[in-house]
């Protein structure tokens, strides 16, 4: 049975929404019902062996009351023997029967659950990984994360408990009346106007202490938020020395929780005295009637049991719904939030590997013309003005320019990570819209500034570069990159873990190994993001050598930090707020006496 849950702590409680139950928002979450149509045949054999077992649960009560009477020599009904040993045995025998069918009930359920459950989940999850860069512009990976944890939880518990019970107490609560009537319809009329106040009273309640622990959830997510944070940017937390004030922030905000939850917890106590006292009140009135009736001789004490246990049901059957439908609406209200991200427009790419090969290749010719683009989420500021510049196949373009100027904007572009407002970008003389995303994609390798590794093997983070290549290409490619060495003094060599994020390498490390998957991957275009940073002088040489292996024989678009890097470069692009300022090599641009370009390599060599 569904447990009120009084902890504010709860995962499955965290962040989940608050839905209304109406026709709009069943009919909405009846999409997802696809998703248990190929489980369909488990799913309502489970129903009905549910409806079966509810059904049996409700013969309970007229067994142990015949079973009294017999004791007394009475025969309560015809079609059962009249003694005690056939009616207990037969009892035995029925309860068998049931727990036989429970048991296949509970593992359909889960069954088809999980199964559903795993294939919306996989669904979510490649959904999201296939939504348009803006999409996590304006989203916390925190708030997507507990869109495929808490929320597909909540449905998964809708399924596997909520719905089930609901069914339960619903054939126990209705037959359990029809039965009750039966014995007495004065004391069922009875039992029927107490049971609607209640509901009332319940809902009214159910509702009120439903908002409160909304608030605990939210500030609870809150707090969350700074852990996920801190531990992010843990090392910025320990070089301030800001450990004590974000304990202190985290304790501001946990302390809120703890207030709102006890908050909560007193009207839950309230809710939980109101539910006893009514409930059971209820009961003790029907079982001091029932006992007025066998003191009169007007009732036997076996139907008085059985009248009793059947207003038991019923009361716990209508205790029960205020939780259920309160666990009803998370889910539905979880569905909800899950199928908006189904709903989004997701980018071109098939869930099928073999479906995102190349079909169009790409010699690497790249053409900016007159691209203007403004980020969607900051959709006021034009960050790229009118910016052209072409890329001849195998050639070196430099793109410098201030901080702020637009440089990793065009690296964003040209991946079609975004795409601009006015203009176009072209690929071999071809619009980018003419080319298949992955075309684009494959064909282009970006070393970013900040190399982030996956926690899995060096192996595996240079194989991603080309998920099918050998140990040997593998190799190959981490010799070229500088990175075998290094790789081979560690005792697991290829097989040792990246922590975290990478943190076990060193910065020049990892841009190695970044380079040897940029190497597998073998794009026409490179995108060199470079790294801010200085490196030692020998890490510096390690890198920057690897670095002309890779961009040997392709189109390379370097963002450079460090003038000093691209002096060798066909052209060099001097990007300042957005606009293309000066364009040439490094000796036509020092000649531009009052350049830009001849001013940021004074201030850089000047140091
Ligand atoms: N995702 C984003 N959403 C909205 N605005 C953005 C986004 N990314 C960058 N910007 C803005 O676009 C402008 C250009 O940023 P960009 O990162 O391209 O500059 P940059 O020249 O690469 O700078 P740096 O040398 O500091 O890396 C900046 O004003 C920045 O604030």
């Amino acid at each position: 049975m569904a447990r009120a849950r009084l902890n504010s702590g709860n995962t499955q409680e965290q962040d989940l929404p608050k839905a209304k139950i109406n026709r709009e928002s069943l009919e909405k979450i009846t999409k997802l019902l696809v998703y248990l149509k190929p489980y369909r045949g488990k799913f309502f054999s489970a129903l009905v062996f549910l409806f079966l077992t509810s059904l049996t649960g409700l013969a309970f009560p007229s067994f142990l009351g015949a079973l009294i009477d017999a004791a007394q020599g009475k025969q309560r009904y015809a079609f059962l023997p009249p003694t005690v040993n056939a009616i207990g045995s037969l009892a035995f025998i029925v309860l068998f029967v049931q727990a036989l069918v429970s048991y296949f009930r509970v593992i359909w359920f889960v069954q088809v659950a999980e199964n559903a459950l795993a294939d919306i989940r996989r669904d979510t999850y490649f959904k999201l990984i296939t939504l348009p860069m803006n999409f996590f512009n304006n989203r916390r990976v925190g708030e997507l994360n507990s869109r495929i944890s808490a929320d597909l939880s909540q449905i998964q518990d809708a399924i596997t408990t909520t719905l089930a019970e609901m069914i339960r107490q619903l054939v126990l609560m209705i037959g359990g009346v029809i039965l009750l009537a039966i014995f007495s319809i004065k004391l069922t009329l009875t039992l029927l106007l107490i049971l609607p106040v209640l509901i009332v009273v319940a809902v009214f309640f159910g509702r009120f202490i439903r908002k409160i622990s909304r608030q605990a959830q939210d500030k609870l997510a809150e707090s969350n938020t700074i852990v996920e944070e801190t531990l992010q940017g843990i090392s910025n937390v320990k070089a301030f020395v800001n450990e004590a004030f974000e304990a202190g922030r985290y304790e501001k905000k946990i302390r809120e929780v703890a207030g709102i939850a006890v908050r909560g917890a007193k009207f839950r106590g309230l809710f939980a005295s109101f539910i006893v006292f009514c409930l059971f009140g209820a009961i003790v009135a029907v079982i001091w009637y029932g006992s007025v009736l066998v003191s009169r001789g007007e009732m036997s004490v076996g139907n008085l049991t059985t009248f009793i246990l059947y207003s038991i049901f019923v009361g716990a059957a209508m205790g029960s719904f205020p939780e259920l439908y309160a666990g009803l609406q998370k889910a539905v209200g979880a569905s909800e939030r899950v199928l908006e991200i189904l709903g989004e427009q997701g980018e071109a790419i098939s869930i099928k590997i073999a479906d995102n090969a190349i079909n169009q290749s790409i010699t690497g010719n790249l053409n900016f013309d007159k691209v203007v683009f403004a980020y969607p989420s900051r959709a006021e500021i034009t960050v790229l003005n009118e910016v052209s510049f072409s890329a001849g196949s195998g050639e070196r373009i430099a793109i410098v320019g201030p901080s702020g100027a637009g440089k990793s904007t065009i690296a964003g572009l040209i991946l079609q990570f975004y795409h601009p407002q006015k203009g176009s970008i072209l690929f071999d003389g071809k619009p980018s819209s003419s080319y298949s995303l992955t075309d684009i994609r494959n064909q282009v390798a970006i070393v970013p500034q900040d190399v982030l590794l996956f926690g899995g093997t060096i192996r595996e983070n240079i194989a991603y570069g080309k998920l099918s290549s050998t140990e040997e290409e593998i190799v190959k490619a981490a010799q070229r990159a500088n990175a075998h060495q290094f790789i081979a003094s560690f005792p697991e060599g290829y097989d040792t873990i990246v922590g975290e994020r990478g943190v076990k390498l060193s910065g020049g490390q990892r841009q190695r190994i970044a380079i040897a998957r940029a190497l597998l991957k073998n794009p026409s275009i490179l995108i060199l993001d470079e790294a801010t940073s200085s490196l030692d002088s020998e890490s510096e040489r390690l890198v920057q050598e690897a670095l002309e292996e890779l961009m040997k024989n392709r189109t390379s678009i370097i963002i450079a930090h460090r003038l000093s890097t691209i002096r060798e470069a066909d052209k060099i692009i001097v990007l300042e707020k957005g606009k293309v300022k000066e364009s040439g090599t490094h000796e036509e641009l020092m000649m531009h006496k009052s350049g830009l370009y001849r001013y940021l390599s004074s201030l850089q060599f000047e140091v």
